[in-house]
């Protein structure tokens, strides 16, 4: 923190590059392994170079737009800079605090929203209703857990989408593919394709909009404690979920009667208010670049379109333009992994993140499959340990299954299940920390992912099936998921108390 608010302060002042140490002496020896050789972090590495809002421009910088008129997104980007910042630091200082807490354990974290959200499908109905499935799945993992849960919405930024290709091919028509719609339009037409730099400014309206009734709900009375059997959706009241999830409603209110019988305070903050952070990944550097602020309470440089940015799995090249902006700003970040990473890589990439080693600064978020992250995630694991750095493991069960049935991209949720199932079976073997999960959700009644309890068939497919980009769990299938993870959540502290007792037991 400090060596980098030395750099803000280098920036501002034109002076010159400082180097900067990869990871600190307390860091290294925080949790390593001492029977076990070290994985060291690579000479390149040690003694990173100065760094501004703009010294990614210097990188590679992959998934950008194809702007015809760079003129027009120097106007635009000038635009967004002259914008108030959509969240403030010490928000972020906070989120990082309760990140760290999910690296120990002791919160859960509970990533959910659109893979794309799309100017066409803005409405306050559509916010409230992911808003309260998001309120709906933490009471039930908290009750699960027993712990804090951590409410990070995919909203109110994450419009930009990597694709695997620049084009996309109908009816031997190749027009460059949809990017999301703060680059281009999803219909196919060449018009709505091409890459329009004025939605830059749209997309940072749409967010600020977005953000002003999420903050509305979470602190005017909306996310109340005392509301927790009215966040139901009106189509899940007959489902096996709405009706699971009522039980757990009902058991809140009688445990508030009861904290009120006692004496408790309805208008304790705890009770009527709560915490709700924003995500997305990081891909647009012009856009995010135009939303670094410089905090005045801190003079550190902050990402201040999200509380917390993420860098895909395409853009995570540890010499390129994206890790390169991470890397300055303060936020708490996340990188999300795949099988392809390699276990001496995965060391290097968090000592450039994070190479003061802070709790809660970086999560790793995992997206490989099942069968693959059995297999691979536990030598990334090991190598992480074995560096003594400290990471939050977050599950992406989404991204390592998409398959394409019938012409349309879609996920199975016995796959997204099953991938889950594997992370905390892992953590559990490993003795390690399942930090939280990663869906591409809505509280809409889509039909996007084939099966789960409402058993969505591939026929179904075509009957709601409204993303842009990748298919989301429908909010019956997400609230499935969300009682599957408290499952293991009860379990694994179960386990954990039944260790402590027989510890006690033995020293006793
Ligand atoms: O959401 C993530 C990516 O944008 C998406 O999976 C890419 O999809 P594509 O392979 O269809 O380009
Ligand atoms: C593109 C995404 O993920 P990944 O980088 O894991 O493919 C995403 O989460 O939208």
């Amino acid at each position: 923190m400090k060596l980098q608010m030395q750099h803000a302060q280098g920036i501002r002042a034109k002076t010159a590059t400082r180097s900067m140490p990869v990871l600190s002496r307390r860091a290294l020896s925080v949790k390593a392994i001492a029977s076990e050789p070290r994985i060291e972090v690579p000479s390149s590495l040690k003694g990173a170079s100065a760094w501004s809002p703009v010294t990614w421009r210097s990188k590679p910088a992959l998934q950008q737009p194809d702007y015809q008129n760079r003129d027009e997104v120097v106007k635009a980007c000038e635009e967004i800079a002259r914008m108030p910042p959509l969240i403030f630091a010490g928000e972020c200082r906070t989120l990082q605090q309760r990140l760290a807490k999910a690296s120990t354990g002791d919160a859960f974290v509970l990533f959910g929203g659109d893979c794309a959200e799309a100017f066409s499908q803005f409405s306050a109905n559509r916010i409230r209703d992911l808003y309260r499935l998001l309120l709906q799945m933490s009471i039930v993992l908290a009750f699960g857990g027993g712990v804090p849960i951590v409410k990070l919405g995919r909203i109110a930024g994450q419009f930009a989408k990597p694709r695997s290709a620049p084009t996309e091919t109908i009816n031997g028509v190749t027009l460059p593919a949809y990017r999301g719609d703060i680059i281009n339009g999803p219909e196919f037409t060449e018009e709505t394709r091409r890459c329009d730099p004025w939605r830059l400014v749209r997309a940072y309206n749409q967010s600020a909009a977005t953000l002003n009734l999420l903050r509305g709900f979470s602190y005017g009375g909306y996310a109340g404690l005392s509301r927790v059997s009215q966040w139901n959706l009106e189509f899940m009241k007959n489902t096996q979920e709405g009706h699971a999830y009522m039980d757990i409603a009902k058991r809140v209110d009688e445990a508030i009667q009861f904290m009120i019988a006692c004496g408790m305070d309805t208008n304790m903050p705890f009770m009527r208010e709560t915490e709700f952070y924003t995500c997305h990944e990081c891909l647009l550097l012009d856009y995010e670049e135009a939303l670094t602020r410089l905090d005045s309470t801190t003079d550190l440089w902050y990402g201040c379109s999200a509380h917390f940015l993420w860098c895909g799995e395409r853009t995570r090249q540890l010499d390129h333009a994206h890790v390169e902006y991470l890397r300055g700003v303060n936020n708490p970040i996340g990188v999300k992994v795949s099988d392809k990473m390699d276990p001496n890589d995965i060391v290097s990439l968090i000592a450039s993140l994070n190479p003061h080693n802070t709790p809660g600064r970086l999560s790793i978020i995992v997206r490989m499959g099942a069968k693959k992250l059995r297999e691979k995630f536990p030598a990334l694991i090991e190598a992480v340990q074995r560096s003594g750095q400290t990471v939050t493991w977050v599950c992406d069960p989404m991204h390592g299954n998409t398959e394409t049935v019938s012409g349309y991209k879609t996920r199975r949720y016995d796959n997204v299940r099953a991938e889950i199932e594997a992370f905390f079976d892992v953590h559990d073997k490993m003795g390690t920390v399942p930090g939280g999960v990663h869906l591409e959700m809505t509280g809409d009644n889509v039909t996007e992912c084939i099966g789960g309890g409402a058993s969505i068939s591939e026929d179904d497919l075509n009957s709601r099936y409204h993303t842009h980009c990748d298919p989301r769990l429908n909010a019956e299938q997400s609230l499935e998921i969300a009682f599957y993870v408290a499952q293991r959540l009860r379990q694994r502290r179960e386990a954990m108390a039944a260790k402590v007792a027989a510890e006690a037991a033995a020293s006793a």
